[in-house]
């Protein structure tokens, strides 16, 4: 199979599944989901003119005081009745302003004697002034979360606001994970000789314990072609998506191919033209998406970055799955690239953006440092220090 650019590779990889179906949750559950369709006020903030001030609500346009103190609205209450001219109201902050009044005198510039209120400074600044319009917020039927949009603590507070304590979301993806490999043993396990212990398998865990997903990690299989198409053909049933790492390129343990493919599956796309990260295959096996990452730690983290986290970002529903690169400069100069394109790691420095010292794909201790990836494209020329890139930033 050809080599595939990155973002062909992620294309083809969401036109693979729809969205999960929808759920309606509790706000709380929402947090890290998209909304599943456009989310409408039931109601309009203010419901009416409020003050944003403590002070006394004022008839400012027709004089500058002396007023007669008429009662008092306080928040969630209000004045009961309508301001009559040379009358004014004690308010408090968040209060409902009465008819008849047009400004907030706030209270560091009220003068009050008895029921007699005065200036005792300039006064508002403005007729209107400290004064929050019914529906200066959002109205009903305005539209607060569009189809989509990421759910975060401002959305749930915008769609609490709007009267909302349930939002329809997509379910939460179920991620099997499988590390393959005979030298792997389970981390914090002793090794001997040419085993090591498998950090795969954590690291992509660690690295979705802050979306939705249901993550099961289901630990280390064999290179052997009947183990692992039977793990393929045990997971396919109860999960949306399956990733392993390793034995994913093409020597004679690397399995997952072949594996794949005897438990029934349908390959889509087997390696992208991108460094590191080579070996990506994307394929189907029952109702889930199977993901094979490479073994290298530091291939698998990026490919988890560039593939794994945005499918799941897809199957949520998500607008925009591939979050956008941002623009950054350079802090050293780049050699031209190859006929790949390259993510390289780096790190923040003076506001500039420098590669960290190894870019091999098996260095964890590189990686450990990085901050985000600095995005080349294929055959693209020689970079001069301080010239712009595109990053990627890793959460
Ligand atoms: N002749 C070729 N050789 C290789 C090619 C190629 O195109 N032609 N591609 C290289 C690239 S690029 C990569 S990336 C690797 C990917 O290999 P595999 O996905 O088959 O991974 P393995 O061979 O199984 O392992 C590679 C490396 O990573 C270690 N590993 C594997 N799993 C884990 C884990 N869970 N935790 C920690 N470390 C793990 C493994 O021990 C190996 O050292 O292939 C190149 N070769
Ligand atoms: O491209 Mo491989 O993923 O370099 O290490």
């Amino acid at each position: 199979m050809a080599l595939i650019p990155t973002a062909e590779a992620q294309a083809r990889m969401f036109a693979l599944k729809e969205a999960l179906p929808v759920e309606t949750v509790p706000l709380l559950d929402a947090r890290g989901r998209y909304a599943a369709g456009d989310i409408l006020s039931k109601r309009t903030q203010p419901a009416l003119d409020l003050s944003a001030m403590d002070g006394y609500a004022i008839r400012f346009a027709e004089r500058p005081g002396p007023w007669t103190v008429a009662g008092e609205s306080a928040a969630g209450g209000g004045l009961g009745r309508a301001l009559a001219p040379g009358e004014a109201a004690r308010i408090f902050t968040g209060a409902p302003v009465p008819e008849g009044a047009d400004s907030i005198l706030i209270q560091e510039e009220a003068g009050r004697d008895g029921d007699s209120l005065t200036m005792t400074g300039e006064g508002p600044p403005r007729i209107g002034a400290h004064i929050r319009r019914k529906g200066s917020d959002f109205a009903e039927g305005d539209i607060l979360i569009p189809a989509g949009a990421p759910i975060g603590a401002a959305a749930i507070a915008l769609a609490a606001s709007g009267g909302h304590g349930a939002l329809p979301v997509r379910r939460r993806p179920r991620v099997a994970i499988l590390s393959t490999g005979n030298e792997l043993v389970p981390a914090g396990e002793p090794t001997t000789g040419a085993l090591l212990p498998a950090s795969n398998g954590p690291m992509l865990a660690a690295l979705l314990a802050g979306t939705p997903a249901q993550v099961t990690d289901h630990g280390i299989i064999r290179d052997d072609l009947g183990l692992i198409s039977a793990a393929f053909a045990d997971l396919a049933g109860g999960a949306d998506i399956i990733v392993t790492t390793g034995g994913a390129s093409v020597g004679d343990h690397d399995l997952v191919l072949p594996a794949l493919e005897q438990a029934g599956a349908t390959i889509d796309f087997w390696k992208v033209r991108m460094k590191p990260g080579k070996p990506v295959m994307i394929g189907t096996l029952g109702g889930a998406i199977v993901l094979g990452l490479p073994g290298n730690p530091v291939s698998a983290f990026v490919t988890a970055t560039l593939f794994l986290k945005p499918l799941i970002a897809h199957l949520l529903g998500s607008a925009r799955p591939v979050p956008p690169p941002a623009a950054a400069r350079l802090g050293e100069a780049l050699p031209a690239t190859g006929g790949r394109a390259e993510y390289l790691r780096g790190k923040w420095s003076r506001g500039l953006a420098v590669p960290t010292a190894s870019q091999d794909s098996a260095g964890l201790a590189a990686l450990v440092e990085a901050e985000l990836l600095i995005v080349r494209e294929s055959d693209s020329p020689a970079l001069e220090a301080g010239a712009d890139v595109e990053i990627i930033p890793l959460a």
